[in-house]
């Protein structure tokens, strides 16, 4: 104890870091450390980033840094085989298997370089500094120096070259887009994929008078698709009023499929946040809405209040819940795997797998069947989901009513629906992906991913 190196208290002193408080260097710390937490352990960017219960560092920061590490991690995820392919090319050798720190370093400065406005020498600054600062990548801080510098040298004849051939998605993802979708379709999905989506609202009347107040176009959805929007959406014109909410127009079409609704009694059996659950009320139908986590219930709550909605919410695992007397009509917008959100969630892909697809999808088809349970003969069932795997989608349907000889398809008739009819299959289920509705202009255009079909139980 006695010994100089050590405090008072008994604990190593430590030395004073002399990188604290280098301008921007917390904001590219906690964008790499985040990166790590997506691409190597396969936490959700959403949740990393939630501003109660986001990671400490992110939560560390100012609002306005924490902007900018969002903008970095989209980004970078978004181009993540891209900016690979521009730092491989810069190598004499692959890095080190083990250099994750040093390829979240590189990744998240290359990212701010090519498609962000930070100007290269600050962005490559700021990384060697953030090499430095940290015992695993500080004797590669000349490495970053030098790729870095070459890459911002380089970009504008390299990075349309690379964006020309880098596949900006996962192995496993590609294949299974492949299979299912073909090779020019999946590369369509793909190139969708690098866009950001368009923000959609769905509104309660006059959608031609909100696309004029809000400088949108309507959807032949019904809904209002919106351009850039500058500052919180929570400020535009009408929703303080409770007069639209923000539902992507792929999501408005499952719940429309159950027809006249007006006075049926329904249930929608995952509903947070909700957006489901509000046109069914708006339908006029008398809707109980289930939701298994208490935290989203409450989010569905707020919702529903905000728009002058009434319905009954009941927070519960649908599969312990009995209601008293079945219901006339059951939507089921299940848990899935997400991969249809893409361009909104880039890190789905890198967080995702196979094996999630197939447990989520075994996960879906036992709640389709106690949703059939639910519902009264004669009734019909929607399923939905925001995947574009057909394991969670047209297979799963497919083996569903094949096993049950209780239900029987119910296929959406072209021209039942109008909007509905590009998306059409041959057995009249419902299929969106992000490379649909082309509306001229690339930002302005896609879908998210879904699948939505009906069945009936037989009487
Ligand atoms: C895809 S989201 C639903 C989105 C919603 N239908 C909408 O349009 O806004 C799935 C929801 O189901 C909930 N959920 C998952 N498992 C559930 C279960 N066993 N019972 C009830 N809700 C469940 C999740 O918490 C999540 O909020």
């Amino acid at each position: 104890m006695t010994d100089g190196r050590r405090r008072a208290h008994g604990g190593p002193a430590r030395k004073p870091d002399p990188f604290a408080h280098t301008p921007g260097l917390a904001s590219r710390k906690a964008a790499a450390r985040l990166l790590a937490a997506i691409v190597d352990a396969r936490t959700s960017l959403d949740g990393l980033t939630d501003h109660e219960n986001g990671h400490p560092q992110f939560l560390a920061l100012d609002m306005r840094d924490r902007a900018l590490v969002r903008a970095i991690l989209t980004t970078a995820l978004r181009f993540r085989g891209t900016i690979q392919a521009l730092i491989d090319a810069r190598l004499d050798r692959p890095l080190p298997a083990n250099a994750h720190a040093l390829s979240h370093v590189l990744h998240v400065a290359a990212a701010q370089m090519l498609f962000l406005d930070v100007p290269d020498s600050a962005a490559v600054d700021i990384a060697v500094t953030q090499a430095k600062s940290d015992p695993r990548t500080s004797r590669f801080a000349a490495l970053v120096n030098g790729v870095l510098r070459e890459i911002a040298r380089r970009k504008e004849r390299a990075l349309p070259a690379a964006l020309a051939e880098a596949v900006d998605a996962p192995e496993w993802f590609v294949e299974r887009l492949e299979n299912a979708y073909g090779k020019t379709q999946a590369a369509a999905i793909l190139a969708a994929h690098r866009i950001e989506a368009p923000i959609d609202l769905t509104v309660k009347s006059n959608p031609q008078d909100w696309a004029e107040r809000l400088g949108g176009t309507v959807l032949p959805t019904g809904g209002v698709r919106l351009g850039t929007v500058e500052g919180p959406i929570t400020e535009l014109p009408g929703f303080a009023e409770g007069e639209w909410w923000v539902q992507d127009a792929a999501a408005a079409i499952p719940a429309q499929l159950l027809g006249d609704i007006a006075g049926l009694r329904v249930a929608d059996l995952c509903a947070a946040p909700g957006g489901k659950t509000a046109q069914l009320a708006l339908a006029g139908a008398d809707v109980t809405a289930l939701e298994i986590s208490a935290n989203r219930a409450r989010r569905l709550s707020a919702n529903l209040e905000r728009l002058g909605l009434e319905v009954e919410i009941v927070v519960s695992d649908l599969f312990a819940f009995e209601p008293t007397t079945a219901f006339d009509a059951v939507l089921l917008d299940a848990p899935c795997s997400s991969t249809g959100t893409v361009r909104r969630h880039p890190d789905v892909p890198w967080t995702k797998g196979p094996e999630d697809v197939a447990k989520l999808a075994a996960l879906q088809a036992r709640m389709l069947a106690r949703a059939v349970e639910m519902v009264k003969p004669g009734g019909l069932i929607v399923f939905s989901n925001c995947s574009l795997d057909p394991l969670e989608g047209e297979a799963l349907f497919r083996d569903f009513v094949a096993t049950r000889p209780d239900t029987v398809p119910e296929p959406v008739k072209p021209g039942e629906f109008g909007f509905a009819d590009p998306f059409l299959g041959d057995d009249g289920t419902v299929r969106t992906t992000p490379a649909g509705l082309d509306l001229g202009e690339p930002a302005l255009s896609g879908l998210d991913g879904f699948f939505a079909a009906r069945l009936r139980r037989r009487s």
